[in-house]
């Protein structure tokens, strides 16, 4: 499949007066102790590089200046020098505990990390935040991967907090992203010890404050446990638009999160095709194709929603969720055959979005 929903997966608060909340046990994978070998697969890139990257792809006549790294690298790493850079870090952390009541650990399920949005972090640091992302962060990762700066975009970008007292690391797992990074913000020398992300097959890497990792987010990764102190980063999903669809109206382009909404769909059938990758660790449905025309379409449902199941309403007081999580094609289609033959009228249709 060209685009699946896997692993971490950001979701908003579960709908009130639901029986069954959209939201999975969380798994805190085991402390293990991993150290990357000295000659692990590890791009640096610099300032100058990201300069570049910027230049080639906004003028046509740098094209030859994009610098070619090792394709094949699981990891890289993005150093940007100035002074300025590390103070802006250490008001990232400030403004996000000034703002102590944000944080939250609702905003992703089955690996949920302890965090806020990065675009709601107050006193003007969301904007800094997302301009140093957009212009800094953004096309290091064109470069490292070696991908198209247009075609990249957030799906998701939040400040994370590490501290033993309270979640001292994530388990193994993968992002549901093209694209992940996670820019260190505390200084490892005075702020805490242990943390770092563990990234298969490299190992434990352990960057400098404010380098930025970034790998796929389909490699398997840990966020290592922190054992004194508190390690705070700046985590993004970054989606790369890698298919030419005529029906893509763009809103995806400045996504930072997902809604979850409730759409009424009048009637089957649903006029459209939907795809579960079974091979991943989160299954739910994502829209691959909707008719013109049809039911889903009229409905407002798009390409690459994603179902989280269907809501059914036998009274105000009695609604019960068919959810769609961790089903294989077959169950939802099962699930879906099986409530359009009982004729209900028109139901309620649970749909994540990028927004
Ligand atoms: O904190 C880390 O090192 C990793 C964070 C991460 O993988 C995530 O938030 O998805
Ligand atoms: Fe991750």
């Amino acid at each position: 499949l060209s685009r699946t929903a896997t692993g971490r997966l950001p979701l908003t608060l579960p709908l009130s007066g639901l029986s069954s909340p959209l939201v999975l046990d969380p798994i805190l994978g085991a402390n293990r102790e991993f150290r990357a070998p000295a000659d692990a697969d590890i791009n640096v890139i610099n300032q100058n590089d990201i300069d570049s990257v910027v230049l080639a792809t906004t003028t046509s006549a740098n094209e030859n200046k994009r610098t070619k790294y090792n394709a094949n690298a699981k990891v890289h790493i993005c150093r940007t020098a100035s002074a300025l850079h590390h103070s802006w870090c250490r008001e990232a952390i400030d403004a996000a505990e000034s703002a102590s009541n944000n944080w939250s650990t609702g905003r992703h399920h089955l690996y949920p990390t302890t965090d806020q949005p990065a675009a709601d972090l107050p006193n003007g640091v969301g904007e800094a935040t997302l301009d140093f992302a957009t212009n800094v962060i953004l096309p290091a990762i064109a470069m490292a991967f070696d991908t198209p700066l247009e075609r990249l975009y957030f799906k998701d970008m939040f400040l994370a907090k590490y501290e033993p007292t309270g979640q001292p690391g994530l388990g193994r797992h993968t992002d549901g992203s093209a694209f992940s990074f996670n820019m260190l913000l505390s200084d490892p020398s005075t702020d805490f010890d242990g943390g770092g992300t563990w990234i298969e097959p490299v190992g434990l890497v352990q960057p400098n404050g404010g380098e930025v990792l970034m790998h796929r987010g389909s490699v398997l990764h840990e966020g290592c446990p922190v054992t004194k102190g508190s390690r705070y980063v700046l985590v993004g999903f970054v989606q790369s638009d890698d298919d030419d669809d005529d029906d893509d109206d763009g809103y995806r382009k400045s996504a930072l999160a997902s809604q979850l909404l409730q759409i009424t769909i009048p009637s089957f059938p649903l006029g459209m095709i939907f795809e579960v990758d079974e091979g991943d660790k989160i299954k739910c449905a994502m829209v691959a194709h909707v008719e013109k025309g049809g039911t889903a379409s009229e409905a407002g449902i798009k390409k690459r929603d994603c179902l989280r199941g269907i809501l059914l309403s036998h009274a105000e007081s009695d609604q019960h969720l068919l959810t769609f999580d961790g089903k294989t094609l077959d169950q939802v289609m099962e699930m879906i055959l099986d409530v359009a033959s009982k004729d209900l009228g028109p139901v309620q249709m649970i749909v994540e979005r990028w927004c």
